[in-house]
């Protein structure tokens, strides 16, 4: 099946977490990595998360930048990426900032009708797999709505996911400098981990930014 370019992107600790024990926020970006995630927005045809980062951090995942969307503009793409929230069962609430305009819900067939209604209103809905959303599936299907190229911005649990199933192209972590520590905090790919045949990732740069380090990973077949 024909699917779009995916990369990751992701800010972790010095130990590799991406969020507290709590699994609330925390700035590990300072403004250089930030400015970066924007850009990386502006070349995107849409920007994907989980529903536990919905729940955890209500993410507007909106260009901020006028010379960001001058940049789209100029290449006479729309104003912002399609905003995607990988959500089986509809937990997004209806108040959150990712809906709206130009967002997707993907959701699976057992998601709730009751909860489809509300948000069939500030979202379309995009429905695959029994269960669990079906990533592949909705990948091509995002592709034939001409998605390109598709920013992943977490979780820890879509993160495993799409890199599981073998859907991820690049991953790019800015490592930050602090330590936020606990074995139950987000790392960078959670869900159960792999025991055999580990994925394996080619370099692309390592840069220093904001007192921490940015790598790209390419993802090997
Ligand atoms: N530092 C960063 O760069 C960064 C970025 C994003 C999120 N976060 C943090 O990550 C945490 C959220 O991560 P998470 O792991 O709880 O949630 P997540 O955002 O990875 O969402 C996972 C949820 O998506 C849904 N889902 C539906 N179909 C799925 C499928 N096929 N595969 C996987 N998930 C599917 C499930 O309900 C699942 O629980 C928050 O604490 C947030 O602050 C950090
Ligand atoms: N790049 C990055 N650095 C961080 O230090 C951090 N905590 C996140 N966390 C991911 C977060 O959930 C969102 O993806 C955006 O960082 C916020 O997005 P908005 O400004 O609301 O659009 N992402």
């Amino acid at each position: 099946m024909e699917r779009p370019f995916v990369f990751i992107n992701a800010a972790m600790s010095a130990d590799g977490k991406i969020s507290s024990f709590h699994r609330e926020q925390v700035r590990i970006s300072g403004p250089e990595d930030m400015d970066r995630v924007s850009l990386l927005r502006a070349g995107s045809d849409a920007v994907m998360v989980g529903v536990g980062t919905v729940l955890a951090d209500d993410p507007g995942l909106r260009i901020k930048s006028a010379d960001h969307k001058k940049m789209r503009s100029d290449r006479g793409q729309s104003n912002q990426p399609l905003r995607v929230v990988v959500d089986s069962r509809a937990r997004t609430p209806p108040g959150s900032e990712v809906l709206g305009e130009g967002s997707i819900l993907a959701v699976s067939e057992a998601a709730p009708e009751e909860r489809l209604a509300f948000l069939r209103e500030k979202c379309e809905i995009v429905v695959s797999g029994e269960e669990k959303v079906d990533l592949g599936e909705l990948l091509s299907i995002l592709k034939k709505k001409g998605v390109e190229r598709l920013m992943v911005e977490g979780g820890a649990t879509l993160n495993w996911s799409l890199i599981e199933a073998g859907l991820v192209d690049e991953i790019s972590v800015y490592i930050g400098p602090m330590i936020i520590g606990g074995e139950g905090a987000p790392t960078l790919v959670d869900g159960p981990g792999f025991s055999a045949d580990y994925p394996k990732l080619s370099l692309i740069s390592a840069d220093l930014l904001d007192g921490g380090v940015l790598l790209r990973w390419r993802v090997l077949r």
